[in-house]
């Protein structure tokens, strides 16, 4: 087996023509870890993939893999593999034909590219389906086949664009379990790029967060869903979404949407309070709770839990809770605890201390 590689983005910065795409990257990848680039639409995020893969240059900036700068070498010498959405498997060829043809264009003997191919699909737990075609396999089947036809060039790290954005919802999570063991049972680096929060959440070690070019945060999924360095970021993790009130300083009350008021020591006129669906209970948890009203409108279950959405004052507040009997349209009283919220100042920065 290959060293596993530590990966390390300096400075780096791509323009389209005149649209800045990536604005001055930073960060590092662990050997072995998983690590997720999340990002809405348009962030930039497979543009920095394509960089890693070197299918694309930076236009200033360093990749370096295990210390050795790599932005000259070519997607060949880079020893990453490239796993895409659609798996791109040949259609005409079986899974044993898929898996092989990498190792044949390198001109492998015959009877290696058997033994590695063999020991592949052991590993992968797919020695059962090598005869198949691809349209006789399932999802999951067809990302295994997809990694292990990446995995018979030993790469050193891989490389994943949105591998599961095909796939249906119910299995999606299933083969989102799958791929996170495999990873830990092939202990390789991966690097995963998707825009679904809850993928990011529940695959990444680590997270970076891009933001139109910027890494706005780095760093474990519950620290940063714990602590978000701003609104946009707290706002993008998190579903259901995380309410946020705006509040304003009178004498020294804060006084916010939904009827809220509560006092805190803090020089800021305009605040914006974040709290999780999780974190709003129907009944009193603590002497010093901040107490409001809310008419519930929607009830939702999901699961072990439900959703109620109500509003005060037309502002819509989401609160997940445990309880089950919940009156449409009856004002009830919601509970706060002020220690469990985000708070941000003007520019939506977090000031929590
Ligand atoms: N070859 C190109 N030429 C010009 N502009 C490009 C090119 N590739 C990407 N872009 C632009 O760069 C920006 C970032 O694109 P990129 O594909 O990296 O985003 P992304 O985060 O992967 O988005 P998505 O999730 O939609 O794939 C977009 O505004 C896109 O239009």
């Amino acid at each position: 087996m290959t060293k596993m590689v530590n990966v390390r983005v300096v400075d780096v910065y791509k323009s389209y023509g005149k649209v800045q795409v990536l604005k001055g990257i930073n960060f590092n990848i662990e050997d072995g870890e998983f690590f997720v680039l999340l990002g809405s639409s348009g962030a930039g995020k497979s543009t920095l993939l394509n960089i890693l893969a070197g299918l694309e240059a930076v236009d200033s900036g360093s990749i370096f893999f295990d210390d050795k700068i790599v932005n000259d070498l070519p997607p060949v010498e880079r020893g990453v593999a490239m796993v895409f959405q659609n798996y791109a498997l040949y259609p005409h060829m079986t899974v044993y034909k898929n898996m092989a043809f990498p190792l044949k264009m390198l001109n492998y003997k015959k009877d290696s590219i058997d033994r590695i191919v063999k020991k592949v699909a052991e590993t992968l737990d797919i020695t059962w389906l090598l005869n198949r075609y691809p349209r006789e396999l399932s999802g999951g089947q067809a990302q295994r086949v997809a990694l292990g036809r990446a995995l018979v060039r030993d790469p050193k790290i891989f490389l994943l664009d949105e591998p599961l954005s095909n796939l249906d919802a119910n299995i999606r999570s299933k083969i989102r379990n799958e791929l996170k063991l495999m990873q830990k049972q092939l202990n390789k680096t991966f690097i995963y790029v998707t825009h679904d929060q809850m993928e990011a959440m529940s695959l990444g070690d680590h997270i970076g967060i891009l933001h139109n070019g910027v890494l706005e945060q780095y760093g474990r999924p519950i620290d940063i869903y714990n602590n978000p360095i701003n609104e946009y970021i707290a706002t993008f993790l998190g579903d259901p979404e995380i309410n946020m009130l705006s509040c304003i300083k009178y004498r020294d009350v804060y006084e916010c949407d939904g009827s809220i008021k509560f006092k805190l020591d803090l020089d800021d006129k305009k605040i914006t309070l974040g709290i999780r669906p999780e974190n709003i209970y129907l009944h009193r948890q603590n002497d010093n709770d901040i107490e409001g009203k809310i008419i519930p409108k929607v009830s939702e279950l999901l699961g072990s839990h439900t959703l109620i959405i109500g509003s005060v004052e037309n502002k819509e507040i989401r609160i997940v809770t445990e309880e089950t009997n919940i009156s449409i349209g009856k004002e009830i009283p919601i509970y706060i605890n002020l220690n469990k919220c985000l708070i941000f100042n003007e520019k939506g920065e977090n000031i929590n201390k």
